[in-house]
């Protein structure tokens, strides 16, 4: 019998790589080479499962992330990359396998991936479809909001959270130059920066990605917005896209929760758009642990696998 392929998480006792572990609990498919919680930082154990690993997942800061990259000298290992040092990388490819027809099949036969950012995800889902059918400019100056569960913060923010005294709700990122800021112009293909305006509450996961338009900014009706959208991921598992102003998703008739999608590697697209039709709201709703992080890598590990791409995702 042939052996399983071998897979390695660096950083497996973070946020993130915990999820995965979790993920792929009761998975027989694959062996999981793992290192005791003491050894997390120990560079010569690191190094030597990182290139004995078939698949190795990086679950890492961004200059952690670089360094276990350029550890690997075994040609045959296949690295996903969660962090955001890779995600613009030109010999890397963009792990988001519902970006564009094709897509799939480049992640699925790479060496390299590098997996989304969550409001990335998010606001690429919205945006990418919108370019390519024209209805939507590439030079658009858009604004972009989005808020977050605490998780999304790693250890440290969970820390603030869960054992000190944590605002309720805050924005941040007030340099307007958040890390997503380059993956999302790339793979959205828009030429102008976005504004983008990220915010975080005192719940745990969950995601909301909204981008606000004027209607002169776009080739086409609201109505034309939706079904394109619907049109774009109709065979996708894993994106849903809600007709033009859903209500029955709306609490109380009027609020939008963030983490209705928590624990599932599921992305929803809702499109709203005010009675006139003048003013539109795009918005995905999303996990940022899930769709948004671990679920997507565990996607595209089965993607390298050539296994169902849906295995043990919720
Ligand atoms: N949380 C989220 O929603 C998302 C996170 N990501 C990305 O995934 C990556 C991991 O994030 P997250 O899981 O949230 O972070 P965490 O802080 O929760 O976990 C990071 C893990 O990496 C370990 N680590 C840190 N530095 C080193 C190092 N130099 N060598 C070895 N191990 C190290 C940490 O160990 P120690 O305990 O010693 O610090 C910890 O176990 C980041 O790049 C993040 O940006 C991506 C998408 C979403
Ligand atoms: C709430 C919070 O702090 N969120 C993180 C983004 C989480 C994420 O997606 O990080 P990666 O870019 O590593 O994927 C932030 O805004 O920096």
């Amino acid at each position: 019998m042939a052996s399983k392929p071998t897979l390695f998480i660096d950083g497996e006792h973070g946020t993130t790589g915990l999820q995965i572990v979790e993920r792929l609990s009761g998975r027989e498919d694959l062996a999981l080479l793992s290192l005791p919680v003491e050894l997390r930082r120990s560079v010569p154990d690191r190094e030597a499962l990182l290139n004995s690993a078939d698949i190795v997942i990086l679950c890492l800061p961004d200059d952690a992330a670089k360094e276990s990259v350029a550890a690997i000298h075994n040609p045959a290992v296949r690295v996903i990359d969660a962090s955001t040092a890779h995600r613009v990388a030109p010999d890397w490819v963009y792990g988001f396998p519902e970006l564009e027809s094709g897509q799939r099949n480049r992640i699925a036969n790479a060496k390299r991936i590098a997996n989304p950012g969550c409001y990335a995800t998010g606001a690429i889902a919205l945006l990418r479809p919108l370019i390519a059918a024209a209805l939507l400019p590439p030079t658009a100056a858009l604004n972009i909001l989005g808020v977050s569960g605490y998780t999304g913060g790693g250890k440290a923010l969970i820390e603030v959270h869960e054992d000190t005294d944590p605002e309720p709700f805050a924005f941040y990122g007030l340099g307007l130059s958040h890390k997503h800021l380059p993956e999302i112009q790339q793979h959205s293909g828009l030429t102008a920066k976005p504004v983008f305006l990220p915010s975080v509450g005192h719940f745990p996961t969950g995601m909301l990605v909204a981008i606000p338009l004027h209607a002169a900014q776009l080739n086409g009706s609201a109505q034309q917005v939706a079904d394109t959208l619907a049109q774009w991921y109709a065979d996708e598992r894993f994106v849903t896209v809600a007709p033009l102003n859903r209500q029955d998703t709306l609490l109380r008739g009027a609020f939008l929760r963030a983490d209705t999608l928590s624990g599932t590697n599921q992305l929803e697209i809702l499109p709203y758009a005010s009675a006139s039709g003048d003013e539109l709201v795009l918005i995905a709703r999303l996990d940022n642990l899930g769709k948004g992080a671990s679920g997507a890598a565990v996607q595209n590990l089965n993607l390298l696998l050539g296994q169902d791409e849906a295995l043990g995702l919720i």
